[in-house]
């Protein structure tokens, strides 16, 4: 997939998907793909456009931007649907243009667009003037075809981003999993800690998740953790560890079962797949160390591993 600046003009013309895209869930993968499939079909080249993620404005519960995907991972996204072209400029570069000088100036000017696919609840131009029928009005006098996705269901309820960071936010992940097609994670680097968790036999590689993720609910999950192109089963705690009363910034800790290594420096995946209680606040280091033995059986249950 190659990313484009303003001013290039595809030839053969685009069919270009337009969204914010948060998340890259099932719905997300309708449009996209309607997308992919007509250009294919018309001979143009298939495009997203979308803005720049921590450039918009839609707040998290304590005022921070909370996205699900960062702008690499959602690139990856596109590229493994086969989206060939991207466009995302920064919200603050178009939000002052009205609704006309967007279909003109950058579907036409810059993506060269002979169609877009857009969900219904699709929203462009200056304070958000435009919505779909405005966008088939322009379509018809700039030439573009404009198609419009209903939103998908799925197991009876709409799928939404909103929806599914609420549910992240409330341990609900298997829910947000379904919702999305694919197992919610984080890509982090591996830092350095108080090195107390070797010396009580359950060493965690810790990665502090970035201002502007979405933070899930804190708490203790059954994860999956690459470690040198393996897969490997994890027990993951969420949080800010209230028992040893260190004011850390949110963590994420995970012991991985049956590994031994140096992880620092890495970037480590960890899929979250289950959640299995909430973080609290234990009277002693001797009741948190049993109970992380008795949630690390919990997870060893869940993915049907023995222990070694
Ligand atoms: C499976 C698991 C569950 C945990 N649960 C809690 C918890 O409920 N409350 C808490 O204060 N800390 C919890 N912790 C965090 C530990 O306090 C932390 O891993 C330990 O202090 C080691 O810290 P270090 O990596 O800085 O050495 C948990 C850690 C793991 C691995
Ligand atoms: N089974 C394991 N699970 C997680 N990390 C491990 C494991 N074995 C070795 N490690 C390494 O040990 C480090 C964690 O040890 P720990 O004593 O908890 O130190 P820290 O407080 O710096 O995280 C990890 O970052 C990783 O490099």
């Amino acid at each position: 997939m190659k990313e484009i600046s303003g001013g290039i003009k595809p030839e053969n013309g685009t069919v270009c998907a337009l969204g914010l895209f948060d998340g890259v869930h099932r719905g997300h993968r309708l449009v996209i793909n309607t997308a992919v499939s007509l250009a294919k079909e018309l001979g143009a080249q298939s495009a997203v456009f979308t803005f720049k993620t921590n450039t918009v404005t839609s707040k998290g519960h304590d005022g921070r931007l909370e996205m699900i995907l960062s702008d690499e991972e959602k690139r990856r996204h596109f590229g493994d649907l086969g989206v060939e072209l991207l466009y995302s400029p920064s919200f603050e570069e178009l939000k002052d243009m009205s609704a006309e000088a967007f279909v003109r100036d950058i579907l036409v000017g810059v993506l060269g667009c002979r169609a877009v696919v857009c969900g219904d609840d699709f929203r462009f131009g200056k304070g958000a003037e435009g919505d779909c029928s405005s966008l088939e009005l322009y379509g018809r006098i700039y030439g573009i075809e404009v198609i419009v996705c209903d939103k998908l269901s799925y197991k009876g309820e709409e799928v939404s981003s909103t929806m599914i960071r609420e549910c992240i936010r409330t341990g609900k992940i298997e829910k947000a999993n379904e919702m999305l097609g694919y197992i919610f994670s984080l890509k982090l680097e591996v830092e350095h800690g108080r090195e107390l968790g070797r010396t009580w036999n359950f060493p965690t590689m810790n990665q502090t998740i970035p201002r502007g993720q979405i933070m899930p609910k804190f708490g203790v999950y059954a994860t999956r953790v690459t470690v040198g192109g393996e897969e490997k089963f994890g027990v993951t705690n969420i949080g800010v560890k209230p028992t040893l009363k260190a004011h850390d910034a949110p963590l994420a800790e995970t012991f991985i079962l049956d590994f031994e290594g140096d992880l620092y420096g890495q970037k480590i995946e960890i899929m979250l797949d289950k959640f299995i209680r909430p973080e609290k606040g234990f009277d002693s280091i001797d009741e948190l160390r049993a109970q992380i033995a008795k949630d690390t059986d919990k997870v060893r249950r869940f993915y049907g591993v023995d222990e070694r």
